[in-house]
């Protein structure tokens, strides 16, 4: 299929070059979901290079290789190189929603791919106008975002020390554990343990990552209200299920793997099927399918938290650009995975404070990648001879 050229008028750029890399960077300690323990995470980081000289970047991810949905970062190495760069090559890069749908009406699903490449399209035209992608999708309306932590060691005292410490730094004060790997007594034995040490000074959320049956569901959602957790995500798998829990308890019950872009978004608004919705990029399948999913959360009620697949740099910049657009965010989000990994790929950290992130003002996703770092950490270098000196980050 060819793809139109750039119309006469309109400051010209084409695409010339698509590369992809994947990138293996440990994290900071086991994490342990109830699908899959990740002791690494890989990125699949895209470059799309215009005539222009403009280059954008994006990145696929995903949690435990298969373990969390139908694609895997080497996946979308493929899908990318074989599938998209060949419609992308000479394509408009200036006009990216007409440029995606029309790789949309070639490619079906591959929801976190497409992110990937859109993200680096939005980044391109951002740094060629000028412009962070935020005011590219329509505005920021906020420069920070609150950001919750993860706390999924395994083991409820080390937990509560990984807490203190975040609670000490203040760099979060939301915590989600995750649960649904052991009987649900554990579980709300090991969430009302953190919840009663930590008391008034953090927020405890539970994440199930679908492990309960309803019936489980029912007595688990009940024992953790009692132990003052405040908001239960996804505990079951299907969308029926959630939507008779969601009028069950007082408790906030979120949608996550339930929510696939705006088609299901809407499929589960229409039955109320949750009180909050996680939005992620890549599970919408980019930027403005967020958005879309957003919008219509937001038509129907539903409360809105900034979701992560435990993205890299480039995965969580690009959702704090879209989740700084959101008209409302009652929930704040989770965009701490950059702070999960041991090594930092950019040449300018994040700002993490005073439990926010700030969201990067410059061109494009505002932030550069240390190319030196990218280059150690890719999975095709044959041997990895050089030594970075003072590279690891504090845990
Ligand atoms: O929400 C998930 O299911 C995935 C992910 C997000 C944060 C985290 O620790 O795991
Ligand atoms: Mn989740």
């Amino acid at each position: 299929m060819k793809l139109s050229p750039a119309p006469a008028m309109h400051p010209s750029a084409t695409i010339e070059r698509i590369e992809t890399v994947l990138l293996d960077l440990p994290t900071i300690r086991p994490h342990r979901l109830s699908v899959a323990t990740m002791n690494g995470q890989t990125l699949m980081l895209v470059r799309i290079h215009c005539s222009d000289g403009a280059v954008g970047v994006g990145e696929g991810t995903t949690i435990g290789g298969l373990a969390y949905g139908g694609e895997s970062p080497e996946g979308m190495k493929l899908a990318v190189d074989t599938y998209f760069a060949p419609l992308l090559r000479g394509a408009d890069a200036t006009r990216v929603p007409a440029l995606m749908a029309q790789l949309d009406r070639s490619i079906k699903d591959n929801r976190f791919a497409r992110s990937a490449v859109e993200t680096a399209l939005l980044d391109a035209h951002g740094k060629r106008t000028g412009l962070p992608v935020s005011e590219l999708l329509g505005g920021r309306r906020r420069e920070r975002l609150p950001v919750a932590w993860t706390l999924a060691s395994g083991d409820t005292a080390r937990d509560i020390e990984e807490a203190e410490r975040m609670l000490d730094l203040r760099r979060h004060n939301v915590f989600k554990l995750k649960i649904g790997a052991r009987t649900v007594a554990e579980d709300v034995a090991h969430v009302a343990a953190i919840k009663r040490a930590l008391g008034d000074r953090a927020a405890v959320r539970v994440d199930v990552n679908m492990a309960w049956s309803e019936l489980q569901a029912v007595r688990g959602i009940a024992a953790l209200a009692d132990a003052g957790c405040e908001l239960v995500e996804q505990p079951v798998a299907t969308a029926g299920a959630l939507a008779r829990l969601a009028r069950r308890f007082p408790v906030a019950l979120m949608a996550d793997e339930s929510l696939h872009g705006p088609r299901s978004a809407f499929e589960l608004a229409k039955v109320a099927g949750a009180d909050v919705f996680a939005v992620k990029l890549e599970q919408s399948g980019g930027a403005y399918a967020a958005q879309h999913v957003a919008a219509i959360a937001d038509a129907a009620g539903i409360e809105l938290y900034g979701g992560t697949m435990l993205e890299g740099a480039v995965g969580t910049v690009i959702s704090a650009h879209v989740f700084a657009t959101f008209a409302n965010l009652q929930w704040g989000t989770e965009l701490f995975g950059p702070l999960l990994l041991t090594e930092e790929i950019l040449t300018e950290p994040l700002d993490y404070s005073d439990f926010q992130l700030t969201v990067p003002a410059g061109p494009g996703l505002g932030i550069s990648l240390d190319e030196d770092r990218v280059q150690f950490f890719r999975r095709d270098r044959a041997t990895r001879t050089v030594s970075l000196a003072n590279t690891t980050k504090g845990g």
